[in-house]
């Protein structure tokens, strides 16, 4: 468990964090986003013990990491895998070469080591490029090694400063199916940096959204996506057009969100059997963040009990925005 409490770090006068605070579960994906230059690359070298913060904690299971020094802080330091922003292998090692030198500096023996990186290549789908030197790989591969390194002194944490940018659509998902794997089989809690919104939709269990140093957005993806307001859901979901003509025809017309494979399955049938009324989708569309299925629809339904089949829709799990059709026909 990571916790933030009020952070706040300076350079040169000028604020990058102002009063940060959030918290990750173990065992969860974090994604930090925002716009360039909101703070986002020092919060993680604060979490990272790389930059030291001007004020505020960070605990990692409890012990604030800020205030600690010498064996202490090395110790900590161990705790924290950290995949830096770009290309950060080095050129003349090769691949197990490269994972391979947190153990060298930790002085684990020759056999261990060896198993250690076995492992590893394992772990991220690259046993075949074991001696194959970073110039002899794609960009996606060299990432995938890079979090394989990070991984080698068995850290509770994992940190990884955009770990896609510059990579392609399907490089970029075997970097995250790496991640998901980092916590999905050692239990291994993620903060990722980003300000691609994808990673968050495919990977991130919970989002932190930072602006000018502060925290504007936290929380579970699953539940900011109910949140019409939420920059979450208007980032991820998909987008509703207006359409008064295909509109006019219906007594009401709502929004709804339906999140998991019950929701969107049977949700809207269900209402429209249960209180007798036409209910069709006029707009919007589905999609999936991770595994699970989220659907934003424009309905349009036609009959008495229009208003009871929405407010039963609500009841039953489903998120009813708008009712932008209100009981006389007005748009509300
Ligand atoms: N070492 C530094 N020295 C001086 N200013 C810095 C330093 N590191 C960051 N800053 C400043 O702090 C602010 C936050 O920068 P930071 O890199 O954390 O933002 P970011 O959200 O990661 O941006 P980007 O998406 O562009 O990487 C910016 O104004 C930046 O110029």
């Amino acid at each position: 468990m990571i916790t933030v409490e009020n952070l706040t770090k300076s350079f040169q006068g000028v604020s990058a964090l102002n009063g940060v605070t959030l918290d990750v579960e173990s065992g969860t994906v974090l994604g930090v986003v925002g716009p360039s230059g909101a703070g986002k690359s020092t919060l993680a070298r604060c979490v990272a013990l790389l930059e030291r913060p001007d004020s505020g904690a960070i605990r990692v299971d409890g012990t604030d990491i800020t205030s600690l020094d010498g064996s202490a802080l090395r110790a900590a330091r161990r705790q924290i895998g950290v995949v830096p922003q770009g290309d950060s292998l080095l050129r003349q090692r090769t691949a197990a070469g490269n994972i391979a030198l947190p153990l060298e500096s930790a002085g684990i023996p020759g056999p261990q080591r060896r198993t250690r990186v076995g492992e590893l290549l394992d772990l991220v789908g690259l046993t075949d490029k074991a001696a194959s030197y970073p110039d002899q790989l794609s960009g996606g591969q060299r990432q995938r090694i890079a979090v394989a390194r990070a991984l080698a002194a068995n850290p509770s944490v994992l940190l990884a400063d955009e770990p896609t940018s510059a990579l392609d659509p399907e490089t970029t998902g075997s970097v995250l199916a790496v991640l998901d794997r980092a916590r999905a089989e050692l239990g291994v809690t993620v903060l990722v940096v980003t300000h691609d919104m994808g990673v968050v939709r495919k990977i991130c269990d919970d989002v932190a959204v930072l602006e000018q140093g502060r925290v504007v957005e936290h929380g579970k993806v699953l539940d900011l996506v109910n949140d019409v307001a939420s920059r979450t859901s208007s980032a991820l979901l998909p987008a509703v057009d207006l359409n008064p003509i295909n509109e006019s025809s219906y007594d009401r017309v709502a929004d709804v969100v339906l999140v998991g494979f019950a929701a969107v399955g049977a949700l809207l049938p269900e209402a429209s059997h249960r209180f007798g009324v036409e209910l069709n989708i006029v707009g919007g569309g589905l999609t999936r963040l991770g595994e699970t299925p989220v659907a934003r629809f424009r309905l349009g339904l036609n009959g008495e009990r229009s208003d009871s089949a929405l407010e039963w829709i609500g009841e039953a799990g489903g998120s009813v925005q708008r009712s932008l059709k209100g009981p006389q026909g007005v748009a509300a």
